[in-house]
């Protein structure tokens, strides 16, 4: 396997703390009442103009300026974006694995770059990544098959020498759509089935998926 790409939240950070503490604090500007970390964490996967669309309806309906809305939002998140994200137990030194045994290793988001990107140094975790890909990379956002096939080429591999990783039916149906083999990670958001995606493997903690990559252990 020439490369591995990631989904990044969900999958490789446990995002959703900053990410509800943004919401209840664009919520709170609205007047509106807060959501529980369970609910926000269901909105996930789509980029952030979808989470906040759903916070929105989710507290009386669309806001009457819904760019405000997006735009306070963004403010929040970008002031701490890590502040309580943490990457899921075994993924730092996993990715470490992977990249000492020469796998070049990608991130393929919804989420825009500039957090990724801020998240990812913060954790330590910026240093394995050999592309990224986020909002606005290209015009398309998971799941058109577009940003993977993106983030493939920029690592100089294709969908027959390549494994997605993610955590959610978003990630599935991309990698579906993309031809290329998808692992899933259980111990995310997921909120609906993937099996019409067929996985091809499925695990729950990160030290399970370097002895399926470099061993073979669990392939199906
Ligand atoms: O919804 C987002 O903003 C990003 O989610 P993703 O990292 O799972 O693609």
């Amino acid at each position: 396997m020439k490369a591995i790409v990631f989904d990044l939240d969900g999958t490789l950070i446990d995002s959703a703390p900053d990410l509800h503490a943004a919401a209840n604090r664009m919520l709170g500007d609205l007047g509106r009442p807060p959501l529980t970390l369970e609910r926000v964490a269901g909105f996930v996967g789509n980029g952030v103009p979808a989470l906040v669309a759903r916070c929105l309806d989710a507290t009386g309906g669309p806001a009457d300026d819904f760019d405000s809305a997006l735009a306070r939002f963004r403010k929040h998140y970008a002031r701490a974006p890590a502040q309580l994200t943490r990457p899921y137990a075994g993924v730092e030194p996993t990715l470490e694995r992977l990249a000492a045994s020469g796998v070049a290793l990608g991130i393929c988001t919804n989420k825009p770059p500039e957090f990724a990107v801020t998240i990812l140094k913060e954790l330590g975790l910026m240093r394995f990544v050999g592309a990224l890909v986020g909002e606005g990379t290209v015009p398309q956002l998971k799941p058109d098959p577009a940003p993977l096939l993106h983030c493939l080429d920029r690592l100089g591999a294709d969908e027959t020498s390549a494994l997605y990783v993610g955590d959610s039916e978003i990630d599935a149906e991309t990698a579906f759509r993309a031809k290329v083999p998808f692992a899933l990670f259980s111990g995310g958001y997921l909120r609906e089935s993937v099996d019409a995606f067929e996985p091809v493997y499925v695990f729950d903690h990160f030290d399970d998926l370097s002895d399926y990559v470099l061993q073979g252990v669990g392939r199906r």
